[in-house]
């Protein structure tokens, strides 16, 4: 297992611009940022699904965008923003899919695992469901049960909360921080800052491009960064860990 996810100098023209930072499995590490700041292109680097057009990104001592597909399939899951589904499958087939880059393994480790990501994402009842006959927030649902039945030592994901509702979208942040405590590196594009706040162990902000502040939530979520960076007057209010933001 390598131990660490490290940018150096990472540009993609017009979109990043020289981001450093080494990021280490066994906690959940938040992107944040306004539209177009460059998160998800930054996603794309760090899964070697997109390459730098200069720097690079390095799994343990391996460069990322040169590693075997499947060999980067298992250490890397990752779930694009918005993802589409192009077959017309059952959930269970969708999840097992997941399994593809295990080939060889044994059939009672793969079971084991899809059926351990069915119930992480609690899609029990949808087991046999078409996805095309499932809600947004379902099949949602359904593509990160695809990620974790890889058991992928990275989970890679592109704004996993955004189709799902309060109760699902607090079950898969505890989901994210067993499968941190587990010792896998978790890192997610999140909007909500104060989801950040309350339940990264780091953020980084990305600001036209540039890595812009990267530190525990409470320095690098600070008012004066929000101010600065989202150009909005904001407070934030609670205990630590159950923080809210007071725009205005
Ligand atoms: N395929 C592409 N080719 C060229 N430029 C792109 C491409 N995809 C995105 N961009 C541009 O790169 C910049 C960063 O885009 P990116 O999708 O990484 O932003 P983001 O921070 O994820 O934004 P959002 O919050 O809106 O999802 C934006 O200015 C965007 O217009």
């Amino acid at each position: 297992m390598s131990s660490s996810l490290a940018l150096d100098q990472v540009t993609v023209t017009g979109r990043l611009e020289a981001v450093t930072a080494k990021l280490n499995r066994g906690g959940i590490k938040a992107i944040c940022g306004p539209n177009g700041a460059g998160k998800s292109t930054l996603l794309s680097v760090l899964a070697g699904l997109l390459a730098p057009d200069a720097g690079c990104v390095r799994l343990g001592a391996a460069q990322v965008d040169r590693l075997p597909a499947a060999e980067r399939a298992r250490q890397l899951g990752y779930l694009p923003q918005a993802p589409e589904i192009a077959w017309d499958v059952s959930v269970e087939t969708l999840v097992s899919l997941g399994r593809l880059p295990w080939r060889g393994a044994p059939a009672s480790e793969a079971q084991g695992a899809i059926d351990a990501a069915i119930a992480a994402m609690d899609l029990e009842r949808f087991r046999h469901r078409p996805v095309t006959r499932l809600s947004g927030g379902e099949r949602a649902r359904a593509l990160m049960a695809r990620v974790l039945a890889t058991r992928p030592d990275w989970l890679l994901a592109d704004e996993p909360l955004a189709n799902l509702d309060l109760a699902h979208a607090a079950t898969l942040m505890r989901r994210f921080r067993e499968q941190a405590q587990e010792g896998r590196g978790v890192v997610l594009v999140l909007h909500d800052l104060a989801t950040a706040m309350n339940h990264a162990d780091r953020v980084l902000v990305l600001h036209h491009g540039r890595l812009v502040a990267d530190g525990p939530p409470g320095h690098a979520l600070s008012e004066s960064v929000i101010r600065e960076v989202w150009g909005v007057e904001a407070r934030w209010l609670g205990e630590p860990g159950a923080r809210a933001l007071a725009i205005g």
